[in-house]
């Protein structure tokens, strides 16, 4: 049931911030806004969320630790999240009662403990939790079930359809479910329109940063969106600034894996799949068929690199090119960074997309040359942001950023935002 927000049943009524604060210093309350608050309604219980987290690393570890962790609710209906659920690719936990903070860090040290040396070989198989069928059905039957995808895995698409088909909302911060066959893709939208539940995905794209859905309010209010230059890579951003500074690339990219800024398999970021999938999500949100395999990819490191058995021991071997590829660069005034461009032309009926992602060498003051650390940028120019861009920047990888999407989309879903109709509009809404 869906807790009032009758501020009347609040004995304090609308003044009672003012009332709250009236005890703190004359500056407190000179700064108090006169906004209604909205408390609990005795006898109703706020709506709960049950969620089902798969994965349990850099990303799902943070989305339990924040999730049995919650501020209390100040303002705004009033919704609880209960974690029922843990799969990862060593088993799991289930109790319909719910796991609290220091169960669910448990659960994530037990994952580190046994940590043995298939965590450097991530499985990307199709995630097989325990029982996966018997496990939905259960969740399915709880109030506002949610299944929470942390992981990397392939094949996540039917998972996504089924958990759907069953009315269980799904948030992902896994993107290969997304850039999977178009026909693939659309069966999850299918689903989610068939039984009217919620699949979001706003981590997918520049961790916690609000990409996704700012692309879909420009869509949605009939933007026209011409091009959307990026730099989408966390990891990549990172490398390239340790890089400038002198750091050897082997060290740079064992340092970003340390700091969760990765995918579980590196090679994933230094090939640019990362990106191109980022790119695709992207493209897809604007209507455009776009497959992986139509964007021109150049990688980060040398395609002998990638194919290497042994990826660290293949980086140290390009440290020197990579760092005297920097010294030039900087005689030049130029940073390096790695940019990902979606172009539109045209109009609805017959347009020219075009998706291009690699290493480019840009001035020193390029927007995306000044970027710190794993910071991301998107700017989106369009019919409206014709001459200033819109602009997105922040933090573009890590545990903590990323999950704050993951729980901000299970917050959009349990309040009854509406769903996206993926790519209704976007190309050329005004043709
Ligand atoms: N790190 C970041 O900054 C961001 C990450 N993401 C996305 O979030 C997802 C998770 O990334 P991250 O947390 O860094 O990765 P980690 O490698 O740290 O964690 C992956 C988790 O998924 C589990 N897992 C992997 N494969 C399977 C499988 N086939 N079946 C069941 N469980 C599986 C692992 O199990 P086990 O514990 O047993 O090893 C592990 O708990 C990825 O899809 C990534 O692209 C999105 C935005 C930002
Ligand atoms: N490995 C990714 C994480 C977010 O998707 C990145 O570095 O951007």
């Amino acid at each position: 049931m869906q807790p009032s927000r009758d501020s009347s049943r609040d004995p304090g009524g609308p003044k009672s911030d003012v009332v709250a604060t009236a005890e703190r210093s004359k500056s407190d309350v000179i700064a108090t806004v006169e906004t209604p608050k909205f408390v609990p309604v005795p006898g109703v219980p706020p709506r709960c969320g049950h969620l089902f987290v798969l994965g349990a690393g850099v990303v799902g570890a943070e989305v339990l630790a924040q999730a049995t962790s919650l501020p209390p609710i100040e303002r705004g209906p009033a919704l609880d999240l209960k974690v029922v659920g843990v799969a990862r690719r060593r088993g799991g936990a289930y109790d319909v009662r719910g796991f609290d903070r220091a169960a669910v860090a448990h659960i994530v040290s037990e994952r580190r403990a046994t940590a043995g040396s298939d965590e450097v070989a991530p499985s990307t198989n199709a995630i097989d939790f325990p029982a996966r069928s018997t496990q939905l059905e259960a969740l399915a039957r709880l109030s506002d079930p949610v299944l929470v995808d942390c992981t990397a895995a392939d094949g996540m698409e039917a998972v996504y359809e089924e958990a759907l088909l069953r009315g269980i909302h799904v948030v992902t911060a896994n993107k290969k479910a997304l850039v999977a066959r178009r026909d693939l893709t659309d069966r999850i939208f299918a689903a989610a329109a068939k039984t009217g539940r919620s699949f979001r995905y706003e981590a997918t794209v520049g961790a916690g940063l609000p990409v996704i859905g700012t692309l879909q309010g420009l869509v949605r209010t009939g933007d026209r969106v011409k091009s959307i230059e990026c730099a989408l890579s966390g990891t990549l951003g990172y490398i390239a600034n340790e890089l400038s500074k002198g750091v050897p690339l082997s060290v740079a990219v064992a340092t970003a894996k340390s700091l969760g800024y990765t995918e579980p398999d590196p090679r994933e970021d230094l090939a640019g799949t990362d990106v191109a999938r980022k790119a695709v999500i992207l493209a897809r949100e604007l209507g455009i068929p776009l497959e992986l395999e139509h964007v021109t990819l150049t990688p980060f490191v040398p395609q002998e690199a990638l194919d290497a058995p042994d990826l660290e021991a293949a980086l140290v071997g390009y440290d020197a090119t990579f760092a005297a590829r920097m010294a030039e660069l900087r005689t030049r005034g130029e940073r390096l960074v790695y940019l990902a461009r979606i172009s539109v032309e045209g109009t609805r009926a017959a347009y020219r997309c075009e998706v291009k992602v690699g290493p480019v060498a840009v001035p020193q003051d390029h927007p995306a040359a000044t970027l710190d650390g794993p910071t991301a940028l998107v700017a989106f120019t369009t019919e409206r942001y014709g001459s200033s861009p819109l602009v997105v920047r922040g933090a573009g990888a890590g545990g903590a950023v990323t999950a704050s999407a993951v729980l901000s989309d299970v917050f959009l879903t349990l309040s009854g935002a509406p769903v996206s109709s993926r790519g209704a509009r976007g190309v050329a809404a005004s043709s």
